[in-house]
C-alpha cells in the first residue's frame, strides 16, 4: 500500500519557486495497478520519485506498506528501496554489461552469492521471455526487449511495489501492448502493487484499475477506470478521455446534418452495462412520432464492462422529441450536442 498524505514538493531555480507536487493525497491499495496521468509538467515524475525518496517532499508523508518513508535512516532507506522496483522510459540499462549482468546487478550489490544470482536471473529471464538473450548487450536489443530487461532487473530483489515512470512512452503501440501484458503477468504472478505514470490514456485504459489525473501539481480527479472514462468530471480529464473514446463528430458534420431538418435535435446517448442490450432506438421509433438518424455508435469495454455511446439526430415536432428524450433518459444518459445557432 502506498499512501501520499498532503505531499508537496517545491523546486527553487533562479529565485523562482515551482510547486511540482501540490498537497497531493492518494491511497494506492495492495495489488492494484494505479495510473497517474497528466500533461508534461503536471508533476507526475516528481510524485512517483517521492515514493522511494529519489525526491524528498518538503511537506506531507509517504507511507509505504506501513513504513513512514521520511522517518527512515539512510541504511533503513536502502533496505526499503530494495522492496520498491522501478522501470524507466529510457530503460537505464548498463550498456557495458550483458543482459544477465544487468538483471543480476542489484543482487550482486546486495551481496547475494553468485550461485543464487544465477538461479534468480535465469528464472527472471525465462519469466520476461529473454532466456536466449542472456549474453547479449543492450545495444543488440529492441526497445521492447530492453524494457523486458528493465522489468526483470526491477523484479530481482523481490519488490512489493513496482514504479513505472513512462515505461512504454518510447515504444510503438504493439510493443507497448506486449509490455503491458507482461506487467499484468507481473501483478498476477507476484501480487505486486504497480504505480505507473504516463501521458498516454490508452495505457491507462488497458491496464489500470484506478487513475488519478494531475494538473499543475494537483490531483484534479481520481476514480476507477470505468467511472473516470464513462463520466469524466474535469475538462482536462475529458480531453484525455477523448483521446481513446473517439466519439466526437466534427462540428461541421453535426451542423450540416442539423441544418437539413428543421427543429431536429442531436443527442449523445451513453449506455452502461446492462442498458447496452436494450433496443432503445427501435423502441423510440415505435412509441413516438420521431425519426432517428444514427450518426455515430460504438460499444467498448472498460474493465470488462460494456460502455456504449451513440449520437443520433431526433427528427419530429418538439413535443414528440421531448417525449422521446424523456423515455430515453429512463434507460441511458442523454446529453444534447451543441449545433450551430444553439
Ligand atoms: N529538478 C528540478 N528542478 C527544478 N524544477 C523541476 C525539477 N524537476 C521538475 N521540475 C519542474 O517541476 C514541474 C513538474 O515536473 P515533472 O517532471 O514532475 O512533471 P511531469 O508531469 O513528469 O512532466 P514530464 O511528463 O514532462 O516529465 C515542472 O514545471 C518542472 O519544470
Amino acid at each position: 500500500m502506498i499512501d501520499f498524505q498532503d505531499v508537496t514538493k517545491t523546486y527553487t531555480t533562479n529565485d523562482k519557486q515551482i510547486t511540482a507536487v501540490d498537497h497531493v493525497n492518494l491511497s494506492i491499495e495492495q495489488g492494484e495497478i494505479f495510473g497517474v496521468i497528466g500533461f508534461s509538467g503536471a508533476g507526475k515524475s516528481t510524485l512517483i520519485r517521492c515514493v522511494n525518496l529519489l525526491e524528498r517532499p518538503d511537506q506531507g508523508k509517504i507511507i509505504v506498506n506501513g513504513t513512514d518513508m521520511l522517518k527512515l535512516s539512510k541504511p533503513e532507506l536502502i533496505n526499503v528501496r530494495r522492496k520498491i522496483g522501478m522501470i524507466f522510459q529510457h530503460f537505464n540499462l548498463l550498456e557495458s554489461k550483458t543482459v544477465f549482468h544487468n538483471v543480476g546487478f542489484p543482487l550482486l550489490l546486495a551481496g547475494v552469492s553468485k550461485q543464487k544470482v544465477k538461479r534468480k536471473v535465469d528464472q527472471l529471464l525465462e519469466f520476461v521471455g529473454l532466456k536466449d538473450k542472456a549474453e547479449h548487450y543492450p545495444e543488440q536489443l529492441s526497445g521492447g526487449q530492453k524494457q523486458r530487461v528493465g522489468i526483470a532487473r526491477a523484479l530481482a530483489t523481490d519488490p512489493e511495489i513496482l514504479l513505472c515512470d513512462e515505461a512504454t512512452s518510447a515504444l510503438d503501440p504493439q510493443t507497448t501492448s506486449s509490455i503491458l501484458d507482461l506487467l499484468r503477468k507481473v501483478r498476477e504472478e507476484y501480487n505486486i502493487t504497480i504505480l505507473m505514470i504516463t501521458h498516454e490514456m490508452p495505457v491507462i485504459k488497458e491496464i489500470c484499475d484506478r487513475v488519478a489525473v494531475m494538473e499543475q501539481g494537483k490531483v484534479i480527479e481520481e476514480g476507477s477506470i470505468f467511472d473516470v472514462f464513462s463520466n469524466p468530471q474535469q475538462q482536462t480529464t475529458r480531453n484525455f478521455v477523448k483521446t481513446v473514446m473517439n466519439d466526437q463528430l466534427p462540428q461541421s458534420v453535426i451542423d450540416k446534418v442539423h441544418g437539413a431538418h428543421e427543429g431536429s435535435k442531436i443527442v449523445r446517448l451513453t449506455f452502461v452495462d446492462d442498458s447496452t442490450d436494450i433496443p432503445l432506438i427501435s423502441d423510440v421509433a415505435k412509441k413516438f412520432e420521431v425519426d432517428t438518424n444514427i450518426l455515430f455508435g460504438q460499444i467498448i469495454e472498460l474493465q470488462k464492462k460494456p460502455f456504449g455511446s451513440l449520437i443520433v439526430e431526433l427528427i419530429g415536432t418538439s413535443t414528440e422529441i421531448d417525449k422521446a428524450i424523456q423515455f430515453i433518459e429512463s434507460q441511458a444518459s442523454v446529453e444534447e450536442v451543441e449545433t450551430d445557432g444553439d
